[in-house]
């Protein structure tokens, strides 16, 4: 009987691909050297991490949201080129992805909004309805999306170029996102880790027009700790040097992502919006404006802490949100996550894996055959 495989443009579930129910393990790393004790209050809280849920279950969880994702990805990357719609991309992205992980309310769907961020625009950036932006020759494109399985979210992202200009970029990128999940362990440092990560890009530079660009690590971006249904799990993994002597735990997951740019090397909010959150821990605050309630319903509903796109609540049956949508932002109960951009006329870089910090060893969970 012949193998089911997946199709093109990615269709069939995983459930069908995958009939034991058993995910492929990531990639394994060993820690680099033996970390130290623990001391009782991190055995505590790590106690407290594997009571939520037994381990083999939840790694089960997240290995196929991986899977997803590499399948997904495996088609986006052949079908990309310029010329095409940003929106259409991030829909070819969304429903090959709710297809395969076969979306079921919260229990299982897209992570977070597809980010197609371009050029000096390092993050963020997801098509808004009405959206008429096409995919240019000369773009450099991050493409970065997310798959969860029960609340379980797998976050990593690529970068997409069609003119050889700025493969050094791409390649200074790769090798300091490779040096963060290598450097990365348990009681490792969150300053020094940095560190690692800000000298493997800096040993970078790329020529444009003749002039040689040296690559610079983008000092207000990072990785970060992820939880359960939570994108931002508190701890953060800047990409230059600093003193933060916060440590990796164990059981802990981590998004490790670094960003390289031939401009400042900074980014700032602009432009408009796509992508919201409701605040894990936002105050009751009473709502007065009846559109505000309503909207947050739905928010709640369909997307609890995930964070969401425009596109996503005109998906969900709403419509004329905005000014609600802005007044859950000034009342503290949603985050916005506008567009984070360097100077225009720059060129910035991306790339993202999860990690799972296992007792044993480390799980690069979204490694693929690609990246
Ligand atoms: O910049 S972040 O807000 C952040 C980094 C460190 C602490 S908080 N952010 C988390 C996030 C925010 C909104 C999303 F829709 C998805 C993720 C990083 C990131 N964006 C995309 N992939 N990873
Ligand atoms: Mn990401
Ligand atoms: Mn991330
Ligand atoms: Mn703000």
């Amino acid at each position: 009987k012949k193998k089911l495989e997946q199709t093109e443009p990615p269709t069939v579930g995983l459930s069908k691909l995958f009939p034991d129910g058993k995910y492929p393990e990531g990639e394994l790393q060993d820690y680099k050297d033996d970390n130290a004790y623990r001391t009782t209050s991190e055995e505590k809280r790590y106690n407290e991490r594997m009571a939520m849920e037994d381990p083999e279950v939840t790694y089960n969880n997240i290995r196929r949201a991986a899977e997803v994702h590499r399948q997904v990805r495996r088609y986006a990357r052949k079908y990309i080129k310029p010329g095409m719609r940003m929106i259409d991309i991030a829909e070819t992205i969304e429903n090959g992805t709710r297809a395969l992980v076969e979306e079921n309310g919260l229990e299982c769907g897209i992570g977070f909004p597809t980010g197609l961020s371009l050029n000096h625009v390092a993050a963020h950036y997801s098509p808004n309805p009405g959206d008429t932006l096409v995919l240019g020759e000369k773009d450099v494109l991050k493409v970065d999306f997310g798959v969860h399985v029960k609340g379980r979210i797998v976050d990593s992202a690529f970068t997409l170029s069609f003119d050889p200009t700025y493969d050094p970029l791409l390649e200074a990128v790769k090798a300091a996102t490779e040096t963060g999940i290598r450097e990365a362990g348990i009681d490792v440092r969150l300053g020094e880790l940095a560190g690692y990560i800000q000298e493997t890009m800096e040993s970078y530079e790329v020529e444009v027009n003749g002039k040689v660009l040296p690559v610079k690590p983008i000092e207000n971006l990072s990785g970060h700790s992820i939880n359960p249904y939570q994108i931002h799990g508190g701890k953060s993994v800047l990409l230059v040097k600093n003193d933060d002597q916060t440590k990796m735990e164990e059981g802990e997951y981590f998004a490790i992502e670094t960003f390289g740019s031939t401009g400042r090397g900074k980014v700032i909010e602009q432009g408009e919006c796509s992508h919201y959150a409701r605040i894990v821990d936002a105050p009751h605050v009473p709502l007065r404006l009846t559109s505000a309630k309503s909207l947050l319903n739905s928010i709640n509903k369909n997307f609890g802490t995930l964070p969401f796109c425009r596109r996503y609540l005109e998906r969900a049956g709403e419509s004329k949100y905005l000014l609600a949508l802005n007044h859950l932002v000034a009342q503290g109960i949603l985050q916005d996550y506008p567009p984070l951009c360097d100077v225009r006329g720059s060129m910035t870089a991306q790339f993202e894996h999860t990690i799972l910090l296992r007792p044993t060893r480390k799980e690069v969970v979204s490694r693929g055959e690609d990246y």
